[in-house]
């Protein structure tokens, strides 16, 4: 019994076998048509008030490099936008390709980005995250799209510094004194609608939260996450790319944007 992956034997077309949530009429990604968005003028902007001190490590789990914060108080918060409340940054996370042309998971009027990250919140009104993943306001996710371009942001280079140090699946390392709202880009502009993890279990508990721009990144920062490999210490090299799960059915969900 294999565990879920992005291989053909354990891919997304299979994840339905284990995980039949994924197989649901609110899954992610989507794909984002602006022709069908429809502005909201009652979306407030979000505001995340995060704490450098909440981050703890780095890892690499064989299928992303994540780093993890503290999240058993109202340390490192999201607010606002499509949001009630407080929503608590748990762990954020990359999806990239295998070559610039692809490697995110949403897809913007057709554009694949080289890479997404995710910065994932739960809503500590459920108590903890397991019961936050059971319901439809559980999770918000802010996704950041990565673009290969001339003037690379500083901010990313810190986390694609430690890759050297987490190589191999199951490593992990101090990941500490780390705001990650200085990765947002200047334009607060973004789409939300409902979704779903894009990895399994696939439940049906996100509220997305999508920035309209991009941030840049250099060739040579995502040749070093394409460095990174599925496979553990001493195990035959199997790089670490190509984990995006495709565009999913948009059944009837309307995608609203903050923006014109
Ligand atoms: C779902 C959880 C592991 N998965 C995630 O947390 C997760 C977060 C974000 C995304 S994405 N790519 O959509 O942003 C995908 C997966 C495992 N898990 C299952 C039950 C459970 C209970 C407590 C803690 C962890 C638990
Ligand atoms: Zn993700």
């Amino acid at each position: 019994q294999s565990v879920w992956g992005y291989d053909s034997d354990n891919g997304p077309e299979r994840w339905h076998e284990n995980y039949p949530m994924a197989k649901g009429d609110k899954q992610s990604p989507i794909e984002i048509n602006s022709k069908d968005v429809r502005h909201d003028a009652s979306l407030t902007p979000w505001h995340a008030s995060y704490d450098p001190g909440a981050a703890k490590t780095i890892l690499n789990n064989g299928r992303t490099c994540r780093v993890v914060f503290d999240d058993t108080f109202d340390r490192s918060v999201l607010r606002g936008g499509p949001l009630t409340g407080a929503y608590r940054l748990r762990q954020l996370h990359l999806h990239w390709g295998s070559s610039d042309d692809h490697g995110s998971e949403h897809i913007i009027d057709g554009e694949k980005y080289a890479a997404e990250l995710h910065m994932v919140h739960w809503n500590p009104k459920h108590g903890n995250f397991a019961g936050a993943l059971k319901q439809p306001d559980g999770v918000a996710v802010v996704g950041i799209f990565l673009k290969v371009g001339k003037t690379p942001k500083a901010e990313i280079k810190r986390i694609l510094e430690e890759i050297d140090n987490i190589k191999t699946k199951g490593k992990e390392a101090p990941f500490q004194h780390f705001d990650p709202s200085i990765l947002f880009p200047k334009s607060r502009d973004y789409w939300t609608y409902h979704g779903s993890f894009t990895t399994p279990p696939c439940e049906e508990c996100i509220t997305w939260i999508l920035l309209r721009e991009p941030i840049e990144v250099s060739a040579d920062q995502m040749a070093k996450l394409r460095s990174l490999s599925k496979n553990g210490e001493n195990e035959p090299v199997n790089p670490l790319v190509d984990n995006w799960r495709p565009p999913q059915p948009v059944k009837g969900r309307i995608v609203r944007a903050s923006f014109k």
